[in-house]
């Protein structure tokens, strides 16, 4: 291969910080691809050292690279600090120096641009730096470019998809093989998808994270974690999956961000949460650690972004196509987007947010029970979309499913039911999402 490099063009060097499932893979793909990254660029993008924790454990990395002292790296001669360390503390404060000594910053990590993005995103403009976080949302697929940029001339409404490959892989193991919820988490943490601490995956918080980045981008507006109404799946039963099954529906963590206009004007909803879906549905055949996102824009209409959300070598994918462009910035001059919130629309409560609900309950098998439930809904103001009254004496079941109403106006009835002398236990209750039945 013939690689053409602008005459005058210097190496573009490259401190990487941490290398655990992510970084490894960064590191062997830069080596492995170095020519063609070079042609790409059209200067050589140069390994200048890898931040560890551990140097003794890295034998796949040349020794002379490792250092424990990140701050120190990116203080010496480097053009772009690639951070996948994970967690808040050092890479916030590590970022903002990086940023503020005009480095170029590539990062995977969701947490902290979800919680800190607006301090980092005003030390890369105040240095005319580039920040750059493809691999924080859904891994390999190409989705924040596309929202950051190829729509930056529509209007986007919703985004709606799964965000979490661990999520997604216990989910699909408990529908398909009913596999066991611990054994499950484990594969997934051997695999890599996990986080370092896989609570923040199975709580929602990894996927609330990616849902406030994924609206922040597609609404314009800041939109921190601490904003996204949060559910994970601890609570998900077996129950839950089988009753999906019987309507024909399986069991996602959904994070749903929509731009919509009430009494109260134009606003926001971001939330997390397992949904039923239906299994026609285009999300019902993603499964394992892949991921699936639909944007829906006044004129794009809608688009769906699918691929591998988890995992080193797709995640290290991102990363490379964020490298790459940060780098050609800075060899042909300019710099990528910049943050983009002049809409700053309010975020709605997920109380007021209209959702619909699945409810099943356990009921006495007596008259004037399913007007008593229904009583409930009628004085909540919610209306009923599907009721089905199943079996006799002991095994009797209902199963209630709602038109769309305030979230909190379905809590209460939920809450109210409950308390019904006739109902003698509320089996399973989930959000459902897709087409109205
Ligand atoms: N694994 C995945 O599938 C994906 C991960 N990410 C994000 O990428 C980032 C990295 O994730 P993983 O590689 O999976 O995590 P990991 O836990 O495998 O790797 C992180 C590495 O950073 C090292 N480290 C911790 N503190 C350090 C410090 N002060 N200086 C230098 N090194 C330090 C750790 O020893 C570890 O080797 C996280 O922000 C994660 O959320 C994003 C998308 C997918
Ligand atoms: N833990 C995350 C990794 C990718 O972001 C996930 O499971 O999706
Ligand atoms: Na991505």
């Amino acid at each position: 291969m013939t690689v053409q490099l602008r005459p005058e063009a210097k190496p573009v060097r490259v401190a990487l910080l941490g290398c655990g499932t992510v970084g490894t893979e960064v590191v062997r793909l830069l080596h492995e691809q170095a020519d063609d990254l070079a042609a790409r660029v059209g200067a050589p993008v140069e390994l200048a050292g890898v931040a560890v924790r551990r140097p003794h454990k890295h034998h796949d990395v040349p020794a002379e690279l490792l250092t424990t002292d990140a701050a120190g790296l990116i203080a010496s001669d480097v053009d772009v600090v690639v951070e996948v360390i994970g967690g808040i503390e050092p890479a916030r404060t590590l970022l903002l120096d990086a940023l503020r000594a005009g480095r170029s910053v590539v990062t995977a990590n969701k947490a902290l641009l979800a919680e800190h993005g607006a301090e980092l995103f005003e030390a890369a403009d105040a240095a005319g730096a580039d920040l750059y976080f493809e691999a924080a949302v859904a891994g390999a697929i190409p989705l924040l470019r596309p929202l950051r940029e190829s729509l930056a001339g529509d209007r986007i409404t919703r985004v709606m998809g799964i965000v979490n490959g661990t999520t997604n892989f216990i989910l699909s193991a408990m529908d398909g093989t009913g596999a066991s919820y611990a054994e499950t988490l484990e594969e997934a943490t051997q695999l890599g998808y996990a986080e370092a601490d896989p609570t923040a995956d199975v709580d929602g918080f990894d996927a609330a994270a990616k849902a406030a980045i994924l609206a922040s981008l597609a609404f314009h507006t800041r939109v921190t974690a601490a904003d996204v109404y949060r559910e994970g799946i601890a609570a998900v039963s077996a129950a839950d999956v089988a009753a999906a099954r019987e309507l024909g529906r399986t069991v996602k963590l959904l994070a749903i961000c929509e731009r919509e206009a009430d009494d109260e004007g134009e606003a926001v909803s971001v939330r997390v949460h397992p949904a039923m879906i239906p299994r026609s549905h285009p999300l019902a055949g993603v499964n394992g650690a892949f991921n699936a996102v639909f944007v829906e824009a006044d004129a794009a209409g809608q688009l769906m972004f699918y691929g591998q959300g988890a995992g080193g070598a797709p995640t290290a994918s991102a990363v490379l196509g964020d490298l790459v462009a940060v780098a050609r910035n800075r060899v042909m001059g300019g710099r990528g987007p910049r943050e983009s919130a002049y809409a700053d629309l309010p975020v709605r409560p997920m109380g007021r947010t209209p959702t619909r609900y699945h409810i099943s309950l356990d009921v006495a098998d007596r008259s004037g029970v399913l007007s008593q439930v229904a009583a409930v809904f009628a004085e909540h103001d919610v209306s009923i979309a599907v009721v089905r009254q199943e079996g006799r004496g002991a095994d009797a079941s209902l199963v209630v499913v709602t038109h769309s109403a305030p979230d909190a106006a379905l809590r209460s009835t939920v809450d109210k039911i409950a308390g019904l002398p006739v109902v003698r236990e509320v089996v399973s209750v989930m959000r459902v999402e897709g087409e109205e039945l």
